[in-house]
């Protein structure tokens, strides 16, 4: 037997606890208080007054999220208890209790038997019915699984969270939600939870019915879907499983329904694509087959066309670029670098070879744009007749102070007031000066610097070198250097022993040092021309000019003047008003004005043309040289010009070469190194090991350069193309670019311009201070037997600006760090005058008073040196370290 609490029925019977207790007593049941337990028939009999006067709720749905409940006594004639008695115990009703509730009050545990809704009770069974009846079920099921989550435009938005919420509540539909426990609110809410079939005109009475009878009361319909849901599954619990699986796929078929009255089949289509089946897409009869064909086909690799496998670089080509080019992984390109044995990144670059043996493992070609840009710049060989005779080109150069620029101008000078075209004269770089109707072109930068600089860009621009000594100072330095580039370049050479007019000039003294070099004068049975002259009386220009002119006349110089215009670069400078201005110096050809042209990297068209005098020429014959306006960019002396007709040929090599030095920039290869050279001489690159030997001492630099000699072999002669006391310098470095040559230092270093120049052009700069180490090093490499090297990296160099003398510790310097930095414990070397006198370690580095571990350019610090104390303001302490090199052999 069941037993109650009196508080419980109190709250059950909506009285309170006193009020109970009282009545209990009454009815002869003993309690002592509201915790005391009365039997649940005792209970029983409270519960069913005479009449009843039931709270009941009257309910108004005020917005969806909100529900008005009042209380209202209903005063109505008791049913048959038994129903009564269910509606809180029983947990399944029988569907015939099935009382049809006012809206949401199926949660509440005390429903009240409702006969306000009693006539809409038979009607609640159809309600299933014609829902049942819908042929969704199958199709629906699937098509609404796939669509039920995608926007449906042709749904109305109120509807939307209505279908969603009837969906997530399907899965519940085999247990009783909470809210279905009060059986008699069931059915006839579900019609009112569901606007949308009762929405449909097609529906049928019975369903409208249902709808409008919902309607008639005061909750909205659309709001009440939970209970209604649950009362449905009750009922289809209840009753038959099959109706309910009909309501639930009527449920589900509703947008299905109702997107095929809004929806085009191509939207679907197009949705379902879109979100679920990548790849779908029907077609009609044959097409559409054929459209899904392919995805049951293998991959298959497709073939480039045959045009398509070539791949043009333009002498180098990075890992990642080609691969890119031949559309494979770079790593598969670097998978088979290292087989072939080359260990490669992806931004290494690839010479033409290697690049074409790369390019076909993987059925490809390599076409190297490179030599057909030569093609285009290639000119056929003038036929004889067409060659005239033209003006020789002349280059000046001599020691410092020996005049070179005296005379060059005394030259012009005396051409000018000889009555020549006159006017204002114009530094151009070049200028033409005419002696008996016969012109000579003479560069107007004197020194072998120039000269070699150009040389180095490629450029061979000069006929004649004039040699300038001072007639009182004889053979110096730089006159020895200017022999030697003039040599290397193969230019003859007129010498003209300047400051005759000087007391103390002796010319024959100068011939006689001038014998030492090789140039031995014409008068002592020699080949070379030589001219005593002034530049500051002017004495013998005339004769110097004639001479000129002689050795022209015996090289035979000749151009063809009827093609396009060739020349080089003299000058380049960016004007204001004007833009990019070159000087040109017209080697064959005739330069007119509107011509296109290509001038290394940039292209342009002639605009404008003036000569050296400043007035303007419409045209420019071979050795003129013109300033000429109208380039896209700034040229460097030496670049090569060369005149167009076409000008998207122009465009399109000035492209190119700027591709090229891009790539030529990223494969920065050394000329020639002495570990290269013993593979070089094997594949028979080199013929002549060039050498430029720099040493402290005319002594040393002799022995070392006689010792090298020696060297020479069958198969390699050894040239020491120039050797000179004194540091390394820029031009040292340049003539070794033009010529393809190693730099052998001997007791002197290089200056900090030519260092990084070297490193730039990969010029092998090799320093000694044992000659026997030089001397076996280039035998070494030469016999393919030279072994790891131990190379120094250059770290920096100080200045000594002042030197303390520290007790205890010696001699510190105190130094100004010029370029680099200075590392604690490095090797150092102290120079005087650019010459090695002590070689050793770095015993202290201070800042302040602080010691540090580095110091970099632009500051000041203390240097001590180990165990050496004859420190010098002025000295220069240089840093490096040693690293091992391996040699590449
Ligand atoms: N007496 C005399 N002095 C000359 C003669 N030629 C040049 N000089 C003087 O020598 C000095 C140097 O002349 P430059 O023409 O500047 O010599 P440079 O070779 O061009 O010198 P850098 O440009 O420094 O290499 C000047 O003071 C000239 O006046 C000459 O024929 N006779």
């Amino acid at each position: 037997m069941t037993k109650i609490r009196v508080h419980e029925l109190a709250q059950q019977l909506g009285i309170d606890n006193k009020e109970l207790m009282a009545k209990l007593q009454a009815m002869g049941i003993e309690v002592k208080s509201h915790m005391s337990v009365i039997e649940e028939a005792d209970a029983n009999k409270l519960k069913v007054p005479p009449t009843v006067k039931e709270v009941s709720k009257e309910e108004v749905r005020v917005t969806t999220t909100l529900i008005r409940r009042r209380a209202k006594v209903v005063e109505t004639p008791a049913p048959e208890p038994v129903a009564v008695e269910a509606a809180p115990v029983k947990e399944e009703p029988a569907i015939e209790a099935v009382q049809p509730a006012p809206v949401v009050v199926a949660a509440e545990p005390k429903a009240p038997p409702a006969p306000v809704v009693e006539p809409e009770q038979p009607k609640a069974e159809p309600v299933v019915e014609p829902v049942a009846e819908q042929p969704l079920d199958k199709p629906t099921a699937n098509r609404a699984k796939i669509l039920g989550h995608v926007e449906i435009p042709g749904l109305k938005p109120a509807e939307k969270p209505h279908e969603r919420r009837e969906y997530q509540h399907a899965p519940a539909a085999g247990r009783p939600a909470p809210g279905s426990r009060p059986a008699p609110g069931a059915r006839p809410a579900a019609p009112g939870a569901r606007p949308m079939p009762g929405a449909r005109p097609d529906r049928g009475p019975a369903d409208r019915g249902t709808a409008g009878g919902a309607a008639g009361r005061p909750a909205a319909p659309a709001p009440v879907e939970m209970p209604g849901n649950g009362d449905r599954k009750k009922g289809r619990k209840g009753k038959d499983a099959p109706v309910a699986d009909a309501a639930k796929g009527a449920k589900k078929s509703v947008p299905a329904a109702k997107k095929k009255d809004t929806f085009s089949r191509a939207d679907v289509i197009e949705k379902r694509e879109r979100v679920f089946e990548p790849g779908f897409r029907p077609g009609k009869g044959k097409r559409r087959e054929k459209e899904r064909a392919p995805e049951g086909r293998k991959t298959e690799i497709t073939t480039p066309k045959a045009i398509k496998r070539i791949i043009k670089i333009s002498e180098t080509i990075t890992v990642g670029e080609l691969a890119k080019r031949m559309g494979v992984k770079a790593n598969d390109l670097i998978r088979v670098l290292m087989k072939m044995g080359l260990m490669a990144t992806i931004n290494h670059p690839l010479d033409v070879d290697t690049a074409t043996l790369l390019a076909t493992e993987f059925g490809y070609e390599i076409e190297n744009v490179a030599v057909d840009l030569d093609e285009m710049m290639e000119t056929t060989p003038d036929a004889p007749e067409s060659l005239v005779k033209r003006s020789p080109v002349v280059t000046i150069m001599g020691h410092v102070d020996h005049g070179k620029t005296s005379l060059l101008d005394a030259i012009r000078e005396a051409n000018v007031i000889a009555g020549e075209a006159g006017g204002i004269t114009q530094h151009i770089g070049a200028y033409d000066v005419e002696l008996n109707g016969r012109k000579i072109t003479f560069l107007d930068t004197p020194g072998h610097e120039a000269f070699t600089a150009m040389r180095a860009r490629g450029a061979k621009v000069t006929d004649i070198v004039i040699l300038v000594v001072a007639a009182d100072d004889g053979v110096m330095p730089q006159t020895r250097e200017a022999i030697n580039h003039s040599k290397a370049a193969g230019v003859p050479i007129i010498v003209a022993i300047n400051k005759i007019d000087k007391p103390e000039a002796k010319p024959e003294r100068v011939k006689q040092e001038l014998t030492e070099h090789g140039l031995v004068s014409e008068e002592w049975g020699g080949d070379t021309t030589m001219v005593e002259v002034s530049a500051k009386k002017r004495l013998n220009l005339e004769e110097l000019l004639e001479m000129v002119l002689l050795q022209a006349d015996v090289m035979d110089l000749k151009a063809n003047p009827d093609k396009e215009a060739r020349g080089t670069i003299v000058e380049a400078k960016l004007d204001k008003g004007r833009g990019p201005v070159a000087t040109v110096l017209v080697q064959e050809g005739t330069l007119k004005l509107g011509d296109y042209c290509v001038v290394g990297i940039h292209s342009g068209r002639v605009r404008a043309m003036q000569n050296d005098r400043g007035d303007k020429v419409v045209e420019a014959g071979p050795a003129m040289p013109v300033e000429v306006i109208g380039l896209s960019g700034v040229p460097d002396a030496g670049d090569i010009f060369v005149a167009m007709k076409d000008e998207k040929q122009a465009k399109e090599i000035a492209t190119l070469r700027q591709i090229k030095q891009r790539e030529v920039e990223l494969a920065k290869h050394s000329k020639l190194s002495l570990e290269q050279l013993y593979e070089k001489i094997q594949k028979g690159e080199v013929k002549d090991l060039n050498v430029i030997v720099k040493g402290d001492v005319q002594g040393s630099v002799e022995a070392v350069g006689e010792s090298l000699r020696k060297l020479s072999t069958d198969a390699v002669r050894l040239n020491v193309l120039h050797s000179a006391v004194g540091a390394v310098t820029e031009t040292d470095v340049n003539l070794a670019t033009a010529s393809n040559a190693i730099i052998i230092g001997f007791n002197v270093r290089p200056e900090v311009k030519a260092q990084g120049l070297a490193e730039k052009e990969g010029v092998d700069i090799r320093l000694y201070n044992v000659i026997y180490d030089a001397v076996e090093d280039v035998k070494k490499a030469m016999e393919g037997l030279l072994e790891p090297t131990l190379r120094e990296k250059y770290l920096g160099r100080a200045e000594i600006r002042e030197t303390f003398s520290v007790p205890k510790v010696g001699m510190v310097a105190g130094c100004y760090v010029q370029d680099g930095k200075m590392l604690r414990n490095a090797q150092v070397r102290l120079l005087r005058d650019n010459v090695v006198i002590y070689q050793g370690k770095m015993s202290s580095l201070r800042r302040f008073k602080d010691d540090v571990k580095e110091v970099a350019t632009g500051y000041e610090c203390g240097i001590g040196l180990e165990n050496y104390n004859d420190l010098k303001t002025g000295d220069i302490i240089e840093a490096f370290e040693i690293e091992k090199v391996a040699a590449t052999l």
